[in-house]
């Protein structure tokens, strides 16, 4: 089949690549020129694993980018994999997607054959139906009835994006009631992955479809914070978070994942959705407090983690090291990152800060220009008089000789991923 996608970030990138790689002719489509071009180039304007082989397979044969919308008139289903950032009180600003869905509406006023629109991005249930629709068949004029709608929720992961959309543990495909037509059109679009995966697929109503979105991160971010509510608990007591956690995880009613207590979540997505169903729900009268103090239990968890530290060393005009910037290993992507709150703790109390990450030091460099950036985590630790370990990527589980290279080796942990041993002085965040 013959698909676009607009936007080209996490998802957009990642879902074309894969699209291309199930074997349809995919479109790109970026306002961003630089980020068009690298496409084009086969590389991504983003680090994700997988994503860069998977470019270089297909960029130029099945997958092309353009800044041009027009060349969606040439494509059966358009996905739009738009940016839904927070406004001031958590609900979703839809200006960009909205954007994108006139300039898609424009488009297809010069389309005489029927045309899917999917929502890929995380809208709040009604989006779909009642702003994003009608600003494409607005533009489309006299074409628009010709144009249906779904909405097709995604739930890959930064840095095991490829994998996570190629072997999913479901699909989401919402559409209209009675609109057949785009039942089939996006079942077609995903018999490829179904056949190859087996994917459980939810066939369901567009608004059933957004929310099925909110509801799997607000589970996800409150079973984290409950993890880490029950952690800090255990820390009082001198117990083990971990070893609870594994236990508890064996409980097939729990499950063992997203049980990994510390520093709290981030990212582009559960911060930014919790707060969004936050303020939806409050919009039709209803205060979901359980979501609230989820909220509240990671907000406190950054602040945790330097009181341990304040607890060994006053910052104060002293050298911290703070080990990964990423919200999580295997990207570079900085947004909502627990490591902000800490630099910032860090330089409010006047230390100098000196900060590694493998690959999102550019990214922080623009949030804080002035801190010291270390090329290697030796680098960092090198005369620290402490550290703070925010991400857990893997390297720093090597960390070892390096830490006697600091001035005083206090050593907080925020992901259980340094190694306790002798000739530190070492305080895990919940163990
Ligand atoms: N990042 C994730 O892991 C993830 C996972 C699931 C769902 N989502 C959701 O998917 C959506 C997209 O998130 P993202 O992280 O990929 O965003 P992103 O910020 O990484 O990328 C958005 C892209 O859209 C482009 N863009 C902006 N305005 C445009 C326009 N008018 N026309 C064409 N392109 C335009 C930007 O240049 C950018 O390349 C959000 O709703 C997000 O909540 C994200
Ligand atoms: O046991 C855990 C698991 C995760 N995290 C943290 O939670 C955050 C989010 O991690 P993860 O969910 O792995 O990455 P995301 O890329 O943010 O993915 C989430 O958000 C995406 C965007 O909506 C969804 O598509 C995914 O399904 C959902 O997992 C990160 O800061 C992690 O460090 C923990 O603290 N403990």
């Amino acid at each position: 089949m013959k698909l676009s996608v607009v936007g080209s970030g996490y998802v957009g990138t990642t879902i074309a690549a894969c699209f291309a790689d199930l074997g349809h002719e995919v479109t790109a489509i970026d306002i961003d020129q630089s980020v068009v071009d690298s496409l084009n180039r086969g590389e991504a304007a983003i680090h994700e694993p997988g994503l860069d082989e998977l470019l270089a397979d297909h960029v130029g044969d099945r997958l092309t980018a353009t800044t041009d919308y027009s060349a969606i008139t040439d494509t059966e289903v358009t996905f739009l994999a738009l940016p839904t950032p927070s406004n001031k009180d958590g609900s979703i600003d839809t200006s960009i997607i909205l954007a994108a869905a006139e300039a898609v509406g424009e488009a297809l006023a010069n389309k005489t054959d029927r045309h899917l629109v999917v929502t890929k991005s995380t809208v709040t249930p009604g989006t779909t139906q009642t702003e994003i629709a009608p600003a494409v068949r607005e533009a489309a004029g006299d074409r628009s009835k010709r144009i249906s709608f779904g909405m097709n929720p995604e739930f890959l992961r930064e840095g095991t994006a490829v994998d996570d959309f190629l072997d999913p543990d479901k699909i989401v495909l919402g559409t209209e009631a009675g609109d057949e037509w785009g039942v089939d059109t996006l079942d077609a679009v995903f018999a490829p992955l179904v056949e190859q995966t087996g994917a459980p697929v939810v066939r369901t109503g567009i608004r059933e479809a957004e929310m099925i979105k909110y509801a799997n991160n607000a589970f996800l971010a409150t079973k984290i914070s409950l993890i880490n509510e029950l952690g800090n608990i255990c820390k009082e007591y001198g117990v083990d978070a971990y070893e609870v956690a594994d236990a508890v995880g064996l409980d097939d009613r729990i499950g063992e994942q997203f049980l990994r207590s510390g520093v709290g979540w981030g990212g582009s997505c559960f911060p930014k959705d919790v707060a969004a169903i936050i303020a939806a729900a409050r919009q039709q009268g209803y205060e979901p407090e359980l979501l609230s103090a989820a909220v509240g239990v990671n907000d406190r968890q950054p602040g945790r983690l330097v009181d341990l530290l304040t607890s060994h060393v006053d910052p104060a005009g002293k050298r911290i090291a703070v080990l990964g910037l990423a919200f999580k290993p295997d990207t570079d992507d900085i947004r909502n990152s627990r490591a902000i709150p800490l630099i910032q703790s860090l330089l409010d109390q006047g230390a100098s800060v000196v900060a590694y990450d493998p690959v999102a030091a550019d990214n922080m460099r623009e949030n804080y220009p002035d801190i010291e950036y270390a090329d290697s985590a030796a680098a960092a630790l090198d005369d620290a008089d402490g550290a703070l370990v925010v991400t857990d990527w893997p390297e720093f589980a090597d960390l070892d000789g390096e830490f006697d290279e600091m001035a005083s080796p206090v050593v907080v942990d925020g992901r259980r991923i340094i190694e306790r041993r002798d000739g530190i002085i070492y305080e895990g965040l919940t163990w």
